[in-house]
């Protein structure tokens, strides 16, 4: 099933960082488990292949987390044939029903199964349907992720910048973020993260700062590596170390990506990202999530009806499969945190920026998803 190669993750011809490799077919990603200090590609073979490697996290990031599951079911429907329409949407549905148990709280899988369970079931229903055209259809929907994907994250990045030059009123801003939500947590530029890369684009980037992300480090391993690679000046700090970094760093703005965010605002992200947004209204620095519209549920009025996931305790008692923790501790290993909207100040959408009207705690996402509605591109 892995097939590991040493070629590097850096599309140096065109500067780009590729933790999703698919073509004709093929797909393959960075085993992100390994970063930073080895960049080994797994090829993802089938929907087995792609379910695991999102459980076990070697791709995580909730974008990413969609684009792979989907790009898994699309390399099987490659080397598949089928009796029927009806056999095609059959096993279409029940791959998806498979990829949704693999990881919870990020809700752009289930954005991305739904959409594509309803669509080949359309297709299948159609008047003399074949099973290719339920394939050559799916597989059309599941091949523009990934650039509707990179689309959505420089229209955040732009609005993003835009938003936090203009409640700072400052020209060069200082920037920290939680976790990581750049190009390996997306099809590629980042949400988040795609913020701190525009504003450094223009120039307009003092300085960004990422903390470590305990338990598992995706700061730490995967932000600075990124932020390393291009060059962006930035320091990595500890997550216990963010009240003292406002205090005394001089923080414009702090921008975090979302795994799922809910119809008033309420935002699931990495876990420590609540303490981050409590730290930050404290010291009033302006609070953004950062985040497509694939993560809006509009579903779930609010963030107590999010499930969280929860993780094995190793990831808190070792590092790299080294224990440092004490023999026997319990442990307890939540994956995210919801961070209420009465801490957030604006959530940056590829189709803008969502504020909540005035006077109110709470943001309003069905507004605002009616609204820009005709923006709409997937
Ligand atoms: C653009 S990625 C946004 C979020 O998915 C990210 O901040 C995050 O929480 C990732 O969690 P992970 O557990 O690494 O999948």
């Amino acid at each position: 099933m892995t097939s590991p190669s040493t070629a590097p993750s850096i599309n140096m011809a065109e500067n780009k960082l590729e933790a999703i490799r698919y073509r004709d077919g093929q797909l393959s990603i960075i085993n992100q488990l390994k970063l930073p200090l080895v960049t080994e590609y797994d090829a993802i073979s089938s929907v087995q292949d792609g379910w695991d490697a999102i459980r076990e996290m070697r791709v995580r990031g909730a974008p990413a987390i969609a684009i792979v599951a989907a790009l898994s079911l699309a390399v099987e429907l490659h080397k598949r044939t089928f009796a029927s329409a009806g056999d095609a949407a059959a096993f279409i549905k029940t791959s998806l029903d498979h990829l949704r148990t693999s990881r919870p709280t990020a809700v752009n899988l289930f954005e991305a199964a739904n959409k594509l369970e309803a669509l080949s079931a359309k297709l299948a229903a159609q008047e003399g349907a074949t099973a290719q055209q339920v394939v050559a259809g799916t597989l059309a929907k599941i091949e523009g992720m990934m650039a509707a994907d990179i689309a959505d994250n420089r229209a955040i990045g732009k609005h993003g910048a835009e938003a936090i030059l203009a409640k700072t009123g400052k020209d060069k801003v200082r920037i920290l973020t939680h976790c990581n939500t750049g190009s390996l947590a997306t099809a590629q530029y980042g949400t988040a993260l795609g913020v701190i890369r525009c504003l450094h684009e223009l120039g307009s980037l003092d300085h960004a700062f990422c903390t470590e992300t305990r338990p598992y480090n995706q700061g730490a391993r995967l932000t600075a590596y990124e932020l390393v690679t291009e060059k962006i000046p930035s320091t990595l700090v500890a997550d216990s170390m963010v009240s003292v970094l406002m205090k005394e760093k001089d923080i414009s703005a702090v921008v975090v990506g979302a795994d799922r965010v809910v119809a008033n605002g309420d935002t699931a992200n990495k876990i420590g990202t609540y303490q981050i947004a409590i730290a930050a209204k404290h010291h009033g620095v302006p609070f953004y999530v950062a985040a497509p519209i694939t993560s809006v549920d509009l579903d779930l009025p609010d963030g107590s009806h999010i499930v969280i996931e929860e993780r094995k305790g190793d990831e808190l008692t070792h590092i790299f499969g080294k224990r440092l923790a004490a023999p026997g501790i319990n442990t307890w290993n939540p994956a995210f945190d919801v961070t209420p909207a009465s801490l957030i100040t604006g959530i940056v959408t590829e189709r803008g920026v969502v504020k909540k009207p005035d006077g109110a705690p709470e943001f309003d996402m069905h507004a605002f998803v009616q609204e820009t509605r005709d923006q709409k591109r997937i």
